[in-house]
């Protein structure tokens, strides 16, 4: 069986009193990519920066790459794209592109060659020399996820990563995700679209109120009429005090 890259055990996280993660399990295979489908405010962002270690949880572990959150974590292992995709905007593209790789720790020599592959994959060639800041949102969203990729992670956390994308670049990032779990990365995405979850995820994981009430096979019929299904019950069991 393949090894968790990341794992999350009753994990809990608030924020005054919004219970935005409530005693949570997950786990991400090495070579999976497990989508997580959520409505707005469902905990899923949250959850990504708990995995990701931007956020510290009040109960709970949360372990990446073997090592659990808080202590000698490899993050040169880890990409991410995770709520506003980042880039410096003040450097070109490629600039942003090299500053990644380095940051990743992709040894120096290799830096161009990995640079040139990123640009090719995300279609940025044209976008080179701008600086990130003149970009478009979409094309931000290309360099920040190249700048996720561009090191091969263990282990890739998008939030979202198709909401500012056009067609092609939706196309893409599907390609781009599935290359990297056939090369041994577990993948954990989150997204509003279940019919663009059901090409790409493994596993879907249903978060509802800050919990994981159930997954849904993604290749099964009706995949929405199954989520809202799914989401009214745990509604109803937390109604009738079957979940607190
Ligand atoms: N820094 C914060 N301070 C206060 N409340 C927060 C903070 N971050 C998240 N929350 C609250 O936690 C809950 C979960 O938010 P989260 O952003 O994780 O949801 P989400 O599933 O990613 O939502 P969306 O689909 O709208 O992006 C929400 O009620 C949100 O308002």
């Amino acid at each position: 069986m393949a090894e968790d890259v990341a794992r999350c055990e009753a994990v809990s996280k608030g924020f005054g009193d919004v219970a935005a993660v409530r005693e949570l399990d997950l786990h991400v295979a090495a070579g999976e990519v497990l989508a997580l489908v959520g409505l707005n405010g469902a905990g899923k962002t949250t959850l990504m920066r708990l995995v990701l270690g931007m956020v510290r949880p009040d109960a709970g572990r949360v372990e990446v790459l073997g090592r659990p959150v808080g202590s000698r974590v490899h993050w040169a292992g880890v990409g991410h794209m995770v709520d506003t995709p980042f880039a410096y905007p003040e450097l070109t593209v490629l600039e942003n592109l090299r500053a990644a790789a380095l940051l990743h720790g992709v040894p120096v020599r290799d830096v161009p060659a990995v640079v040139q592959e990123v640009l090719g994959q995300l279609q940025l060639e044209a976008y080179a020399g701008r600086r990130a800041g003149t970009l478009s949102l979409g094309n931000r969203q290309r360099v920040g996820l190249g700048s996720a990729l561009a090191h091969r992670p263990r282990l890739l956390v998008l939030d979202e990563p198709t909401n500012a994308l056009d067609p092609a670049g939706v196309v893409l990032l599907r390609d781009l995700v599935v290359n990297a779990a056939g090369g041994g990365a577990g993948v954990l995405v989150s997204s509003h679209h279940l019919d663009e979850v059901a090409r790409i995820a493994d596993r879907v994981a249903v978060i509802h109120a800050g919990r994981i009430v159930g997954e849904l096979d993604p290749h099964r019929a009706e995949l929405e009429q199954a989520f809202f299904a799914m989401v009214y019950q745990a509604d109803l069991d937390s109604r009738s005090g079957r979940v607190t």
